[in-house]
Order: C-alpha cells, then structure tokens, then sequence
C-alpha cells in the first residue's frame, strides 16, 4: 500500500501535458473484441484500469502487443489488440470485480462469439450502478439473457438482429455495449435517447474505420447498419477531459497558472464555462489550454448532467474548488446516488459543506488545513489532492490504488509544475 503525501501551498505553474482518455481507451480496447483483425490503439494511458482490462482481454483470448511511448515518457503507448481467436467468453468475477468497465465486453462478445458469460460487476462508493439497461439493449437485440450464480449468461448463438433500442434514461455505458453489440447484428439497429458523451463519438469513430456503418453518434439517436464482419483499424485515443479539468482545478486553487497540452477543448465547454464563473482567465490555442487564475474563486452553482452538461466525473475536483471560494456554493449530483463520499473528508482539512439529499452547500472558508485523509474512490481521490494542494501544511492520501485507476503519473506531473508530492509507503 502506497500513500501521497502533499505539501499544499505552492501556486502550480507551466505545462502539463493530458493522457489519452481512460474513458474511451477501455470501451476501444473492448472493441477489438469485434474483429477478428488487428486494432491498433494509440495514445493509450498508463493506467490500472488499463492493465485490468489487458488481463481480461488476455483471458478471453486476445493477444496483446505493447510498443511503447511514441515520444516522450509522459506520452501516451500504442497497443495492438488480436482477437483472431476467442479462446473463452467468460469474464470472471476476481477480474471484474476490479473495475466495473468490464462489463463493456458482454456486447461484442455476444455479437461476434454468439455468447458471453460475464461476472455481475456490483455496486461501488458512488452508487448501486445496475446493469439493467445493457441487458434490455442486448435482450432487443435478440440476446437470450439469464443470470446465475452472479454471472449474467447471454447467448445468441444465429447472431443478434437489429431493432430499436429507446432508452427510458441517458447511460453511457450501456449507449456503448448496444453501440459495439448492433455493428454486426443483422440489419440495422437505431439507438434512441443515447448518450452524447465525447467518448461514445471517439468508440464510433474507432468502429466506423474498422468497417462498421453509424450515423448520428454524438446525437441522441444513433443508427447502425450491421455488417457481416469488421476489420482491422488504427486508433488515437482522444484526450482525457477529465484529467484536464482536474488539473484545471488545480491552477485555480492554488492561485496558478497552467498550460494543459493536449487537452480536447471542444469537448470541456460546460468545464469551461465553470472555470470562468469561478474567475479564472481561460485562453483556448490549438490543442492547448491555458487556465490562469485571478485570486480566491468565486462561489459556483453547478449540477451534474449528461454530456453537453456538467460532468459528473469533475465534481469532487470542483467542490474542492468551491470549498476555499469567497461565498456560498451549491454543487448538486444528478447521475449518481451517492457521490459524495469525498465531503467529510473535505471537511477534515477544515471545510464547510452540507450534504441535504442531492444537493451540496459549500461555504468557502479563508484557507484549508493539511490532514491525513481517506480516498475512497477515483475522483473522491483527486478532490482531496487538489484540497491538499492548496491547504496549509501535509496532506496525506491513503488508498491511492483509486487515483491509479485514472490519472496517469499524477505525481510527476504536478511535481513537472511546481507541487511539492510524494508517494511514499503507507
Ligand atoms: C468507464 C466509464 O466510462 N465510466 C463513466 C460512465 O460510467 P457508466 O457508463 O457506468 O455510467 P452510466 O451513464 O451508465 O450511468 C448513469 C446512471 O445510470 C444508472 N444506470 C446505468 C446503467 C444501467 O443499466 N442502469 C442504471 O440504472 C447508473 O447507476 C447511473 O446512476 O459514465 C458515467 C457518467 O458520465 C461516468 O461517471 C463514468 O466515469
Ligand atoms: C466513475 C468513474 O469510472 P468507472 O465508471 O470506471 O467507475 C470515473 O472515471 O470517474
């Protein structure tokens, strides 16, 4: 067990350049499960999530290349993916349980290998995070689906058919599984109510160059003509909008000044346009974004949506802004249940914030105090870094395998710009 210690305080300056999305680098990786050709897959992350899925991937068959950074060692690797040969369709529990991604590979394994047997995922911090609407997407498909022993077993052995999919609510993963899943069903599939997410753009795109025929991904209703096989492809990984928003944040709390390389700018306007209502100067230069701050941020009101909304994933980071702004802030989670984990301990390095059902009440305080902290989950994890960035004295983040999952090197980069962080063993 590893911990990172932060010595906050020091105003973060220069350039830090943004990985390839974890978010779309998993459900591309799963996409090689649908041909049985070559996917080569650029500016891949370095990350836990990554590997996890690598094994998975590895279980079932596929064979996997690795080659390296394509430039320096903060840049992205190149993986090649060859699932010519499916040697198993199940997806065990020990490896599923690890990330809950995992269940991105019940869709091309059922609609390329005519079944998968795939681990039940379960709940995690954040919510309870049923499956319901992947098996309802792969059941209209034509899927025979039962669940047995925490597995879910679905089968289609003469292949999956095409049909209109309309989703009662907007999920992302399950957009993604009914996405990969119709690309080789017979006839064409439509997708209503899908999510719009930057990723679910970048998986179809990966698709459409390995053959596959879709219109209107990005939009609400997606349509998918089926083809008989899909090919080889090469890939780059769109940027992680994410990790830039996080680091975003960290300019702005601790009253810096970052140039983030490689950031998908276009895809950050609701990120963006809550960087600017808490004061800071944003200057956006071909793929780069420069994010200065101007002193204390301003109080916030944000409310997490789906994509072209605030992001669910950015709003631990910007609560850790809002809790040293200069007034109230009110911060509220529509996506899941109970993504608040991060709030008590925000309030042990001496933050002020009511939780009252969905909605949180930030009401910034002078100045945060380091203390010995709890990460209970991915972007728990990097609210509290950035608190500790900017909190008096050593903060001390235990349970780092949760920042691992997401961010790449984290701690070189904010060392790259002036943070004074460490891993050291717990
Ligand atoms: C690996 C990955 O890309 N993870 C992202 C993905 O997660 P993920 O794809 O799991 O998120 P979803 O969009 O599916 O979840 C949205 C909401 O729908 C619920 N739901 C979802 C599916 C289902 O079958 N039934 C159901 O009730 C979930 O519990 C949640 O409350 O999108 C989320 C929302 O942007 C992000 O926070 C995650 O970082
Ligand atoms: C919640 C996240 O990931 P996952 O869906 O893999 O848990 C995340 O990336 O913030």
């Amino acid at each position: 067990m590893e911990k990172l210690v932060i010595r906050g305080g020091k105003p973060l300056a220069g350039c830090v350049e943004i990985s390839g999305a974890k978010n779309s680098a998993l459900k591309l990786m799963c996409a090689s499960l649908l041909t049985d050709d070559a996917l080569t897959l650029d500016n891949l992350p370095r990350l836990a999530d990554i590997t996890t899925l690598s094994d998975l991937l590895n279980h079932l068959g596929v064979t996997i290349t690795v080659r390296g950074g394509t430039g320096g060692r903060l840049k992205g690797r190149t993986m090649t993916f060859d699932a010519s040969t499916i040697s198993d369709t199940v997806a065990p529990y020990d490896i599923v349980r690890k990330m809950r991604a995992s269940i991105l590979v019940l869709g091309p394994l059922v609609s390329r290998a005519g079944e998968a047997i795939v681990s039940l995922p379960g709940g995690c911090a954040i919510g309870t995070r049923p499956i319901d609407l992947h098996l309802k997407a792969l059941q209209t498909l034509g899927a025979d689906i039962d669940l047995e022993s925490g597995y879910v077993r679905a089968s289609a052995p003469r292949g999956l058919k095409g049909a209109v999919i309309r989703f009662p609510f907007v999920s992302v993963g399950a957009t993604e599984n009914a996405l990969m899943a119709a690309t080789l069903a017979h006839g064409e599939t439509v997708i209503e109510n899908a999510a719009r997410e930057p990723e679910i753009s970048d998986l179809a795109s990966c698709l459409s160059a390995m053959g596959a025929i879709i219109e209107g991904a990005g939009t609400e209703t997606i349509r998918i003509q089926g083809v008989d096989r899909l090919h080889g492809a090469t890939h780059r990984v769109m940027p992680d909008r994410v990790e830039a928003g996080s680091y975003a944040v960290a300019a702005l709390i601790t009253g810096g000044d970052l140039r983030l390389n490689g950031a998908g700018i276009e895809d950050m306007s609701a990120v963006i346009d809550a960087l600017r209502a808490a004061g800071g100067t944003i200057a956006a230069d071909d793929d780069s974004l420069h994010v200065r701050s101007n002193g204390r941020a301003h109080p916030l009101t944000l409310i997490t949506q789906p994509f072209p909304g605030f992001p669910t994933d950015c709003q631990a980071q910007f609560m850790a802004l809002a809790a040293l702004a200069d007034g109230a802030s009110v911060i509220t989670e529509t996506i899941f249940e109970n993504r608040y984990m991060h709030v008590s301990e925000l309030c042990r390095l001496g933050a002020d914030i009511t939780v009252t059902g969905a909605s949180a009440t930030i009401r910034g305080v002078g100045r945060l105090r380091g203390a010995p902290v709890m990460a209970t989950d991915l972007r728990a994890s990097m609210g509290l870094a950035l608190a500790g960035l900017a909190a008096e004295g050593t903060t001390e983040i235990n349970r780092l395998y949760h920042l691992d999952r997401g961010y790449e090197r984290l701690e070189e980069k904010l060392r790259g710009v002036g943070a004074d962080v460490e891993r050291v063993p717990a």
